[in-house]
């Protein structure tokens, strides 16, 4: 008999006002430990805004739990080291080295202004070689392109060693082998207990994950297993029908109608 997985996060009733919009609706999800979650709906859907209130980034309603604890019992810096974060499209930090973007991965394992320790430097160092970008350690990040910038902030999620790892669109820019990476880095991930919560647009690569959260206007409309046909049912169903869901080898794929 498997033990029964523990909860990385739980969302109940969470909902979300912008300017004076409501934009996410009672949300309730429950994700557990070790698994890699996509989730994927049509452009305004809230999946970004569902990932920033689970992140805590927001106000909203209702309670989010991350590791079995409400989002707002956990310190500022104990949540940092637990849970991190890759937003969509991030700017600024453009003066910075690369490695020194890394490192900011690592301030919530650091005391005050003390210089990083030989535990931190391991975690970067890991963290630009697992991305392919320990080359440009020395460059500033405002001189790299899209795709390397990318991979940067991803090496700085990874730098954090979090046990939850939230990613909004970590694809941005990543060409088809780096975004095999990705694939291998986050079942890697997730084979060694990590848990990862993904917004994706490419519906493909959102098929690998183990569970998936399907959304449309502000609520959450479905969540399955990547290989259920109730997912790729209601995954066709909230883009109008204009993808089909294939199986391919082993495989499922997202193909216009
Ligand atoms: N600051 C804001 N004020 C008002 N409405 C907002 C604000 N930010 C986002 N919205 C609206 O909230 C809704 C959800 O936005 P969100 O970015 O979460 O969607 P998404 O599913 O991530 O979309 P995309 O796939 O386009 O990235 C959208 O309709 C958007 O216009």
């Amino acid at each position: 008999m498997s033990a029964v997985q523990p909860m990385a996060l739980q969302a109940q009733g969470i909902g979300v006002v912008l300017g004076d919009a409501p934009v996410l609706h009672g949300i309730d999800i429950a994700l557990h430990a070790s698994r890699w979650t996509s989730v994927v709906g049509p452009n305004g859907a809230g999946k970004s805004t569902l990932l920033k209130a689970l992140a805590g980034l927001l106000p909203h309603s209702g309670q989010v739990r991350l590791l079995d604890r409400p989002l707002a019992q956990w310190r500022g810096r104990e949540r940092a080291r637990h849970l991190a974060w890759l937003g969509q499209g991030e700017q600024g930090a453009d003066d910075l080295s690369v490695w020194d973007v890394a490192m900011l991965g690592r301030l919530p394992h650091q005391a005050w202004l003390a210089a990083p320790s030989d535990a931190d430097r391991a975690a970067v160092e890991q963290a630009l070689r697992a991305t392919q970008a320990w080359d440009w350690r020395e460059r500033p990040l405002g001189a790299l392109s899209g795709g390397e910038r990318q991979r940067v902030l991803l090496a700085r999620l990874l730098a954090v060693q979090a046990d939850v790892m939230l990613m909004d669109e970590p694809l941005a820019n990543l060409d088809p082998p780096h975004q095999a990476d990705w694939l291998l880095l986050v079942r890697e991930l997730v084979a060694h207990g990590k848990t990862v919560v993904s917004v994706l647009h490419e519906i493909g690569m959102a098929l690998h994950a183990d569970q998936m959260v399907v959304m449309a206007a502000g609520r959450v409309r479905h969540q399955g297993t990547c290989d259920d046909h109730a997912t790729h049912r209601a995954l066709e169903q909230v883009f109008d029908h204009r993808i089909a869901i294939h199986p391919l080898g082993d495989q499922w794929v997202a193909l216009p109608r």
